[in-house]
């Protein structure tokens, strides 16, 4: 009779999909949402799924602090990209971050390293665990972003990111009609920062919630709703050039402008298509290369919402800790060069054109809109007025708007952004 090997501890295959979500992110350089699911394909519901997807996420938000526990039990360093260290952060985050009791984490962990070093995988966890090792307060940031922002930003900011990754975030809605700002506050039991804004605190599932079937609202962050509030009104002609999954077109569609909503991603753009039907809002949609597609006519106004690192949404993404090198960053603004020089055309004369990115790095932000501005002089910058903004974001000197970690940090905070507006001559 054939041998067989004992059966895994129940959980096991969740640990082994976030093992799969961790190498994704950190050695292929995948976001993590992306990545879900091939990494959870052979797990069978979605209570598996989420609680791979939690392990990878919270590992990622401790990574820098696991790395230093392991180091401090290890003699010899365990390479950054080896299985027992990706085992023994998995390990560990369950004890000492999300309640797992450590032997239902460790026994789960080891048959993930199966034919390797379970040993030393067994004896550094026990020593961690036994040692009464605790995750600090305040999780440290990977010390290339620390070191980048504390560089652009300062201390605070630095400080700010690493209180923001401690708490959970806050959802935040944007209203289909701003008028019933105090209405929807109250009736969802939420806390409104601006016109057209509720902040809600640990909700039920969203698609749970009053107003989300008809469309009174979408989900989206406050910092991300300040692109489209720029541009003017009255109504115009919008260019939205990248659109999905739509919040801000949504957003210009219910201020009256009439808008054309443009993105490559056709699986993005699928969500356009979506937002429009539960919201009932009228856009056009073209699903399209900004690079080959010219629109047919100059508008009266052109958001250019960037592809860009990302690192603004960190909170909800930790990932992009991980994957914002340098290199991408480069990239990504080398591309959003591309896609303004593009955009200045379509402009109608005494139009506006918005640059906005969700990202903390100068070079996707003020020196981006700097250097628009040296390679087009048929604009000029269009200052953000502080009525326009929520209270507790000033614009900047030059007239541009940028929310750090650590801004309106008491009321819940908000992702980073930049965000630029120009008036063309
Ligand atoms: C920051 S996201 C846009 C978020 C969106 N504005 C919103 O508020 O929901 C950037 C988008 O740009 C799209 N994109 C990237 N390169 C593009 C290109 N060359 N042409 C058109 N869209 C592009 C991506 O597919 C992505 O959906």
């Amino acid at each position: 009779m054939a041998l067989r090997n004992p059966p895994e501890p129940l959980g096991t295959a969740a640990r082994r999909a976030a093992l799969r979500l961790l190498d994704a992110v950190l050695r292929r350089g995948e976001p993590l949402e992306a990545a879900l699911a091939q990494a959870t394909r052979a797990l069978p519901g979605g209570p598996d799924r989420g609680l791979a997807h939690a392990i990878a996420a919270e590992t990622l938000r401790r990574l820098t602090d696991l790395d230093a526990l392991i180091d401090s039990a290890t003699r010899n360093r365990l390479a950054d990209d080896v299985k027992a260290r990706s085992a023994l952060r998995v390990a560990l985050v369950q004890v000492l971050a999300l309640g797992t009791p450590p032997h239902a984490a460790i026994a789960t962990v080891l048959p993930l390293v199966d034919g390797g070093p379970k040993r030393l995988v067994h004896g550094v966890f026990g020593t961690l665990v036994r040692g009464g090792a605790t995750l600090p307060e305040l999780p440290a940031l990977p010390a290339a972003v620390a070191e980048r922002w504390q560089a652009a930003w300062g201390e605070e900011a630095v400080a700010g990111a690493a209180r923001a990754i401690a708490a959970p975030p806050p959802v935040d809605l944007t209203l289909r009609d701003p008028a019933e700002t105090a209405g929807w506050a109250e009736r969802l039991g939420g806390t409104s920062l601006a016109r057209g804004h509720v902040r809600l605190v640990d909700p039920a599932p969203i698609a749970e919630l009053p107003g989300y079937a008809e469309g009174a609202w979408w989900v989206q962050d406050l910092a991300a709703s300040l692109p489209a509030r720029l541009l003017p009104l009255p109504a115009g002609d919008v260019l939205d050039l990248c659109a999905a999954p739509g919040g801000k077109t949504l957003q210009l569609a219910a201020a009256g402008h009439r808008v054309t909503a443009i993105d490559a991603s056709k699986s993005r753009a699928a969500r356009l298509f979506e937002n429009r039907e539960r919201t009932r809002l009228a856009f056009d949609v073209a699903v399209a290369d900004v690079l080959d597609w010219s629109p047919p006519a100059p508008a009266d106004g052109v958001l250019v919402d960037a592809p860009c690192s990302a690192t603004g949404i960190f909170r909800r993404h930790p990932d992009v800790l991980y994957r914002a090198h340098p290199r991408v960053v480069e990239e990504m603004a080398a591309l959003q060069t591309r896609i303004l020089d593009r955009a200045a055309a379509w402009v109608k004369p005494g139009g506006t054109l918005v640059y906005a990115t969700c990202s903390l790095e100068p070079a996707e932000g003020e020196e981006q809109a700097a250097r628009f501005l040296s390679d087009h002089d048929d604009f000029a910058v269009a200052p953000a007025r502080e009525e326009e903004l929520p209270a507790g974001i000033a614009p900047t000197a030059e007239g541009f708007v940028r929310t750090l970690p650590g801004t309106l940090a008491a009321a819940g905070g908000c992702d980073g952004f930049f965000i630029a507006r120009f008036r063309k001559a």
